[in-house]
């Protein structure tokens, strides 16, 4: 007999992540159903997406072969019937402060400050880029966590120096790098370009560095199209961009640049959205999602 939710003690919510504690030293990381756009958690869930994207950051976990929090197989006993497929059991740590982003394209906050300065985090890029350049090598860049609703904010490295040491600096950067190059080849090898996507680790008791948070997720990273790619313009984003297209269309009715929440979405955008979840982990994976864990919603 599974527990249930109840049996064990919230501790922290993200925009579509609930994280418990279990006993002290184990959390149960919950995946919801829910998606952000333009910075507003949407009123309508899109069904699995919780269960691909905890597929996703299991199948790169195993992959990557990193120090990870991962406790427990994704079908343990401690995990509610209610959330499995969606939740996984991990170590609890000592949380390290910072986002770690690997960027191998400019897009976002950083082609924001490129424009601003000729530089991303302190590190200094060529004249000439644009929207969706690709950078010659991979740049690491740190950000603080904000709160819900608040935008993460680039820093230096040497921000981060000062606050870690320079040795544990150094490690986060080596590692996100590492991991971003291993990714990303294997993703374009199957038609997806890693944009950029951002890590999150932590220290164990024994004081071991270990990859945390979800890893390589649609949520914590921008996924393209090899096939779609053509730099100076905005790409369409894999997972989000039917919703994007909808809620920006005069369908929707919706006005971005106004204080409303966006309505709901129809059944066809969802529908299409839940389908490109399923074909990115399909494609990255070279699993088929019906073999993953959980009822389908
Ligand atoms: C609720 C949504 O926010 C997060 O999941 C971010 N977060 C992660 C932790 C964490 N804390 C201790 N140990 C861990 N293994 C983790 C992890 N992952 C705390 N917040």
């Amino acid at each position: 007999m599974r527990p249930t939710l109840a049996d064990y003690t919230h501790i922290a919510s993200g925009k579509v992540r609930d994280l418990y504690d279990i006993d002290g030293e184990s959390l149960l990381m919950v995946v919801s159903d829910r998606i952000s756009a333009y910075d507003h958690v949407l009123e309508t869930p899109i069904p699995d997406k919780g269960r691909v994207l905890t597929a996703m950051s299991v199948f790169f976990f195993n992959e990557l072969g990193v120090p990870n929090h991962l406790a427990a197989a994704a079908d343990d006993s401690r995990i509610p019937e209610e959330v499995l497929g969606r939740a996984l059991i991990v170590k609890k740590l000592t949380m390290i402060p910072f986002e770690c982003v690997a960027r191998g394209y400019l897009s976002g906050s950083a082609l924001k400050d490129y424009q601003a300065t000729g530089s991303v985090c302190g590190v200094t890029l060529p004249e000439g880029l644009g929207e969706a350049s690709r950078l010659e090598e991979a740049i690491f860049t740190p950000a603080t966590k904000a709160a819900i609703g608040e935008h993460d904010e680039n820093i230096t490295f040497e921000a981060v120096t000062e606050k870690l040491g320079a040795d544990l600096a150094y490690r986060l950067r080596t590692e996100t790098l590492d991991i971003y190059l291993r990714a990303s080849t294997l993703t374009e090898a199957r038609g997806l370009i890693l944009a950029d996507t951002k890590f999150e680790f932590g220290m164990d008791s024994g004081n071991n560095l270990i990859l945390a948070d979800e890893v390589l997720t649609p949520d914590s990273s921008r996924f393209w199209t090899v096939e779609d790619y053509e730099p100076g313009k905005v790409q369409p984003s894999f997972d989000k961009q039917f919703v994007r297209d909808w809620l920006t269309s005069p369908e929707s009715g919706w006005d971005r640049d106004s204080d409303s929440p966006p309505p709901p979405l129809p059944d066809d955008v969802v529908d299409a959205t839940r389908k490109r979840y399923i074909e990115a982990y399909e494609r990255i994976s070279g699993l088929s999602f019906d073999e993953w864990l959980g009822e389908s919603a």
